[in-house]
């Protein structure tokens, strides 16, 4: 039986329905104003995955990895899709960053339809970045730091340094995710979780993101690190302007980042509210039973 949809949203007026954050409209392509008269870097609309094998497709019966998910998100704001394993979180997310088909919906970023990665324009290749949940896994172990770096501005011409040395640029990215500037010459497997984890964050800032999309992306830290990695992106979120993306299944990752909060079940979007409002007045029951769960966690 599918959850019905309980959207709230701040700060601000309640969306009503048909506004960018309530379920179940339809608009035009096109610029897409937010109430209180922003516009949304990035709107997800109604947007359907399955895995489906064709025999499955045929007997109708398995659920949809995610089923009918519609989200925006501003372009300064941190939000957070939480839910439990298996819900749908990183396959939304991967259709945000266009490494994942849809059966069906829309992802627009700017007010324009984007579709698979290989097809969207290069600006919007580079303005949408990702950082992955195993930051190890996800650096060339046989490149050093300041290649994986440099390797982005070949990639992306436009976005590399202009009138001043790569080495002079790639220290200074080395330096805003806290990192010394003799990093770049060690390799991944010479640096320690947390330290690959803002190598990672530093790659994706070469390019000068407007959308940072982390999946997991403090999961495999432990939890001094993980309180580290989180002030770090908080902090560029704000000196760069940044949006931010943030997949979990941890509710205290989500205190501590999040502005915003979507909570999926069984790929739905069940609630939407402002990280406050839902720690405070948990308005689905599935949200109350993530967060009892977490409160059992804690006094475990
Ligand atoms: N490539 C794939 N092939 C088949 N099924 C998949 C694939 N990717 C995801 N799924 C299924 O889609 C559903 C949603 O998966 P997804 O990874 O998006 O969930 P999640 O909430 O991110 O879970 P987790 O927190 O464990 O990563 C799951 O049932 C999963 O088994």
């Amino acid at each position: 039986m599918p959850l019905p949809p309980a959207v709230r949203q701040g700060p601000g007026p309640v969306p009503k329905r048909g506004t960018a954050d309530a379920p179940g409209r339809r608009r035009p392509a096109g610029r897409l104003s937010l109430p209180g008269g922003s516009v949304s870097l990035i709107e997800v609309r109604d947007l359907v995955v399955n895995f489906h094998t064709r025999w499955e497709r045929r007997r109708g019966t398995k659920p949809n990895a995610v089923d009918g998910v519609s989200f925006t998100l501003r372009p300064d704001e941190t939000l957070a899709i939480v839910g439990e394993s298996g819900s749908g979180k990183t396959t939304v997310a991967r259709c945000v960053v266009g490494l994942q088909a849809r059966q069906k919906g829309a992802v627009l970023f700017d007010g324009a339809p984007v579709g698979p990665v290989a097809k969207r324009p290069p600006a919007t290749r580079r303005a949408i970045q990702m950082v992955f949940q195993d930051p190890a896994a996800s650096l060339n172990p046989r490149m050093t730091v300041r290649s994986i770096i440099a390797e982005t501005w070949r990639t992306h011409p436009s976005a590399a340094p202009d009138g001043r040395s790569w080495d002079a640029a790639i220290h200074e990215l080395l330096a805003d995710v806290g990192l010394d500037a003799d990093v770049a010459t060690r390799r991944a497997t010479a640096l320690s979780g947390g330290q690959c984890q803002r190598v990672s964050i530093a790659r994706a800032l070469a390019l000068r993101p407007r959308l940072l999309v982390c999946d997991e992306a403090v999961s495999a830290l432990d939890v001094s690190v993980q309180s580290q990695i989180l002030r770090l992106l908080t902090g560029l979120r704000a000196a760069r302007g940044l949006a931010i993306l943030f997949i979990t299944h941890d509710l205290g990752v989500v205190r501590q980042i999040a502005d915003r909060v979507a909570v999926m079940h069984q790929g739905r979007l069940v609630e939407t509210a402002t990280a406050d409002d839902l720690f405070e007045r948990p308005g689905h029951p599935y949200t109350r039973k993530l967060l009892d769960a977490a409160l059992d966690l804690e006094g475990a």
